[in-house]
């Protein structure tokens, strides 16, 4: 029987966990506290995941050498910033055939490394052959209650994505391949700001217009940084692209969206950050961007204002003033960075 073992225990590992236990896997959780591993042993993680019964076949430890003991598959399902750390404790007590997948959706803060870039500083680059990225448009509470749902597994090794996507295939959960790590990672990671930013928009109590025009340039400006980071523009425009924008910045089930929402209202960014009780990726993920998009020579409008929010205490109604008052331009250009001749167009 395959043993998967889960670093983490929060929402996603819960529901991740709830894919493979019902296909049968033996699936071990590592929770850095005794009272979480505890309520999943009793059934139920109802810190994370509430109301939703868990499988026999699921089940957790706080001993990190125990969890990992002889697991040929390890996720990492821990919020990105303390994935260095956790991956280093864990990297000798990890089977040195293992396939390493990682779920977290963020960029490294202090180096501004995507984290598989992360994974092979402390792994040794050889060791991405065996590395897997899981991403896409796929909130816990619904794969936790068998929705279906499509994701993407990237890796640059082919035979390591088709391994990943073999063993989460199921009747409601369907895996697609993709070779472009860059893609996914930047793609995951990026929505979270613009889905920060489309809660802003709702808490000021604007519509749907307001939203969709923030997610399609929002993804303007994600394709823009990805390509010039290496990315495949195709990627943007699959599941771990605008798939996942379109889910993060619709649903309540999101956290980047529901802190944005209480900031929209009024609340500090720590009082929304709080009222959310769990991991709000897109905050640090904000800081990365706006220092990655002056680095590549990228132009991140949406991004640059939700900084100025959430760190210069710019208030949101000015921040979509900014936005609305910015020069004129022209659609697509702002996309390829000016390849697009008008005429062929017209
Ligand atoms: N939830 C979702 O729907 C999805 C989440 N993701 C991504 O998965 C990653 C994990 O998120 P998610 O499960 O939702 O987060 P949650 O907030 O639900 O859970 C976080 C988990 O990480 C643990 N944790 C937090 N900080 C540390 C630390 N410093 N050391 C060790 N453990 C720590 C928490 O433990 P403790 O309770 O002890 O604090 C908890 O087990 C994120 O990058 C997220 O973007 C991706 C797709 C879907
Ligand atoms: O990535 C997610 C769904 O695909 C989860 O988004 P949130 O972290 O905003 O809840």
């Amino acid at each position: 029987m395959t043993k998967v073992a889960m670093v983490g225990a929060g929402s996603w590992a819960t529901a991740l966990a709830l894919v493979l236990a019902r296909k049968n896997m033996r699936v071990v959780l590592w929770s850095r506290r005794q009272e979480l591993a505890d309520l999943i042993n009793q059934g139920e993680n109802s810190r994370y995941l509430p109301g939703i019964t868990l499988h026999p076949g699921i089940t957790a430890e706080t001993d990190l050498e125990k969890v990992l003991f002889d697991a040929q598959v390890v996720v990492f399902a821990v919020p990105s910033h303390c994935f260095r750390d956790l991956l280093i404790k864990s990297w000798p007590l990890i089977r040195p055939d293992a396939t390493i997948i990682n779920v977290a959706k963020g960029l490294d803060e202090s180096t501004l490394l995507r984290l598989s870039q992360v994974y092979a500083e402390e792994a040794g680059e050889a060791a991405l052959d065996r590395y897997v990225v899981l991403s896409g448009p796929s909130h816990a509470e619904e794969v936790g209650r068998n929705i279906p749902t499509a994701v993407v597994a990237a890796s640059r090794n082919l035979a390591t994505a088709e391994l990943v996507q073999d063993l989460f295939m199921s009747p409601n959960f369907r895996v697609y391949t993709n070779p472009d790590v860059v893609g996914v990672e930047l793609g995951g990671a990026l929505k979270n700001i613009i889905a920060l930013g489309t809660g802003v928009a709702d808490g000021l109590g604007f519509g749907d217009n307001t939203k969709a025009a923030m997610m399609t340039r929002g993804l303007a400006e994600i394709t823009r940084l990805g390509f010039s980071m290496g990315a495949n523009l195709l990627t943007f425009a699959g599941l771990a692209g605008v798939g996942d924008l379109i889910v993060t910045c619709t649903s309540m089930h999101s956290r980047n969206r529901r802190c944005g929402i209480e900031i929209g209202k009024g609340k500090s960014l720590a009082e929304a950050v709080a009222s959310v009780q769990m991991v709000v990726e897109g905050v640090r993920t904000t800081k990365v961007a706006w220092q990655l998009a002056r680095r590549q020579g990228i132009e991140m409008p949406i991004t640059d204002q939700i900084y100025q929010v959430l760190f210069n205490n710019l208030t949101p109604r000015e921040a979509v003033l900014n936005l609305m008052s910015r020069g004129k331009k022209l659609e697509l250009e702002e996309v390829t960075g000016g390849n697009i001749s008008w005429t062929l167009h017209n």
